[in-house]
């Protein structure tokens, strides 16, 4: 099975374009308006709505969000998952509501981080934000990739933080990672994704 790619942070077709065609299995939409990669509901429902049904599944990015603010982007975008940052507690309660594969997100800073047991359907593993940071990712930051080596994840789980087309291969092979996520590193500049660089990075993360 070859690694599995999310690109997040989709703002326009040519991302959206370079993520498909280059055979990436996800691509998440950020609802966090601190994030230089916020999308609106509207224009992530324009995006959206034109993809192919066999194309990459559409994932949304909230951060400690409310029930509303999950049913307003609901409303108007077809997702097929959500990637969560927020307590455990609070992150299952909106896999209970939402009735949507739901994703939590965990920074880690050390091995005890790594959780043995969750109700979630998948984890993302990434790194701490750093301090003085204003969001809980997408800090093009990374970890110790040997901390997740051996670990026995009690669901299927992403790598991310701070990896790129020219650390990706390598990250893979430290980490034991089946799959992994990018935002920073497939930008030409904050919140504006390369074509080229998406390219670069899912074939380095098949290689
Ligand atoms: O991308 C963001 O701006 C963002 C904001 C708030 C929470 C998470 C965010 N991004 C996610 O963070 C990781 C790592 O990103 P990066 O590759 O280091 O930039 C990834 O899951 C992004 O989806």
């Amino acid at each position: 099975m070859p690694v599995r790619v999310k690109i997040c942070g989709i703002r326009d077709h040519a991302g959206l374009d370079a993520a498909a065609q280059a055979g990436a299995d996800w691509v998440g939409f950020v609802f966090f308006s601190r994030s230089p990669r916020y999308v609106t509901a509207q224009a992530a429902s324009a995006l959206a709505r034109d993809m192919a049904v066999d194309g990459p599944k559409r994932i949304g990015l909230f951060v400690r969000p409310t029930d509303d603010d999950i049913r307003r982007v609901l409303d108007h975008v077809p997702l097929d998952g959500l990637q969560i940052y927020d307590d455990a507690g609070r992150i299952e309660a909106i896999r209970t509501h939402s009735g949507l594969p739901v994703w939590g997100a965990v920074g880690i800073a050390s091995r005890h981080d790594l959780p043995e047991t969750c109700r979630v359907d998948g984890l993302v593993i990434e790194s701490r934000a750093p301090a003085g940071s204003d969001r809980p990712g997408g800090n093009a930051h990374a970890f110790d990739w040997t901390l997740t080596h051996g670990w026995q994840a009690p669901v299927p789980w992403l790598l991310a933080g701070g990896l790129n087309p020219d650390n990706v291969q390598r990250a893979i092979q430290h980490s034991g990672a089946r799959a992994v996520d990018v935002s920073s590193g497939v930008e030409s500049a904050p919140g504006v994704k390369s074509p080229e660089l998406i390219r670069r990075f899912v074939q380095a993360a098949r290689a």
